[in-house]
C-alpha cells in the first residue's frame, strides 16, 4: 500500500544551516504518530515543509505518492492536508456552530462560502462532530466565551470539517489544564478511528496517553522510532534530552 506520507532524505537549508537534514519518514494511513524532540530539532520546520511553506533544498515529500514540491500552501490544503496550529485562530464573534460551517464551506471554495447553504448530509455531519468535539451545550455560544481548551477543540473541528486526509496537530495542549489535556487526547484518539494524525507534542504525560508510535527528531534528523516505551528507554534519546529523564526535561525544553 502507498503511505499516505513518505520522506525521502529531506533537507532544508537556511542559509547554510540544515533545520532539517538527511531525514527520511514514513506513515501509513490511519496511523496516529507523535513527532517529539528537544528545541531546535526541526519539528516545526518538518511541518511547515509537509504544508508547503517552506520547500525542501533536497529530497522528496510525497502524499499520497504525489510530489509535493510544484504544489503552492493553498493547492496541498486543498489536496486534503490539514494544519492546526498552536493558538487558535477562531471567530471569536461567530458561534460555535457557525464557525464550523464556515469551515465547512470555505473547503468547497469562496463561491459557496458566500452563496451556497449546505446540504442536509453536511449539516449532519456537522451534528456529529460538534458531538466529537464536546461543544453540543455550547453550539450556540459565541467562541469568544470558550475556554482555551474549548477553542482548541473548536480549531481541531473547524480542520476536521475541512475534511482532510491528514491532519497535523502542532503543540495541542500547550497551556490547557489537566483535565482539558486528557480530554484532547480522548478527542484526538477518537478522529484517529477515521484520519491519519500527525501530533508534535512535548507533554510527555499527554504523549503517553495518545501515542502508538513515536518519532524523535534531533538536529534536523529521525533519532529513533517505536512505542513509547521504546523510545524512552532508548540511550540515545535519554542523552539528547540532557541525560534526563523525558518528562523531567520537559520544564526545560518549552520554548
Ligand atoms: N527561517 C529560518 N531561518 C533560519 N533558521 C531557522 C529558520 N527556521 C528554523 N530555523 C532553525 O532551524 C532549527 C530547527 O527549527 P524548528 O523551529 O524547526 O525546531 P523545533 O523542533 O520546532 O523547535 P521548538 O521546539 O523550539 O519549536 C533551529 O535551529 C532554528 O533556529
Amino acid at each position: 500500500m502507498t503511505p499516505i506520507l513518505e520522506i525521502e532524505d529531506l533537507t532544508v537549508s537556511f542559509d547554510g544551516f540544515n533545520a532539517l537534514n538527511h531525514l527520511s519518514f514514513q506513515m501509513q494511513a490511519g496511523e496516529l504518530r507523535v513527532i517529539i524532540g528537544p528545541n531546535g530539532a526541526g519539528k516545526t520546520t518538518f511541518l511547515d515543509v509537509i504544508t508547503g511553506k517552506v520547500k525542501p533544498t533536497q529530497g522528496r515529500v510525497l502524499f499520497k505518492g504525489r510530489n509535493l514540491r510544484r504544489y503552492s500552501e493553498d493547492q496541498i490544503a486543498r489536496m486534503g492536508i490539514g494544519r492546526k496550529f498552536q493558538t487558535p485562530r477562531v471567530y471569536l464573534n461567530l458561534t460555535v456552530r457557525e464557525n464550523l460551517e464556515l469551515a465547512a464551506a470555505r473547503h468547497k471554495g469562496v463561491f459557496a462560502t458566500l452563496f451556497q447553504p449546505l446540504s442536509r448530509e453536511e449539516r449532519d455531519r456537522l451534528h456529529t462532530l460538534i458531538d466529537t468535539i464536546g461543544l453540543r451545550p455550547k453550539a450556540n455560544f459565541p467562541a469568544g466565551l470558550l475556554s482555551h481548551g474549548e477553542k482548541q477543540w473548536l480549531e481541531i473541528g473547524m480542520l476536521v470539517a475541512q475534511s482532510p486526509d491528514l491532519l497535523l496537530v502542532d503543540e495541542p495542549v500547550a497551556g490547557l489544564t489537566d483535565e482539558e489535556t486528557h480530554l484532547t487526547g480522548e478527542l484526538l484518539v477518537a478522529l484517529a478511528e477515521s484520519h491519519s494524525i500527525i501530533v508534535i507534542e512535548h507533554d510527555m504525560e499527554f504523549v503517553r496517553q495518545i501515542a502508538r508510535t513515536v518519532t524523535v527528531l534531533h538536529e534536523g534528523s529521525v533519532l529513533c522510532e517505536g512505542s513509547i516505551e521504546t523510545v524512552q528507554n532508548d540511550p540515545r534519546v535519554i542523552e539528547v534530552y540532557l541525560g534526563a529523564p523525558l518528562e523531567e526535561s520537559h520544564s526545560t525544553q518549552q520554548p
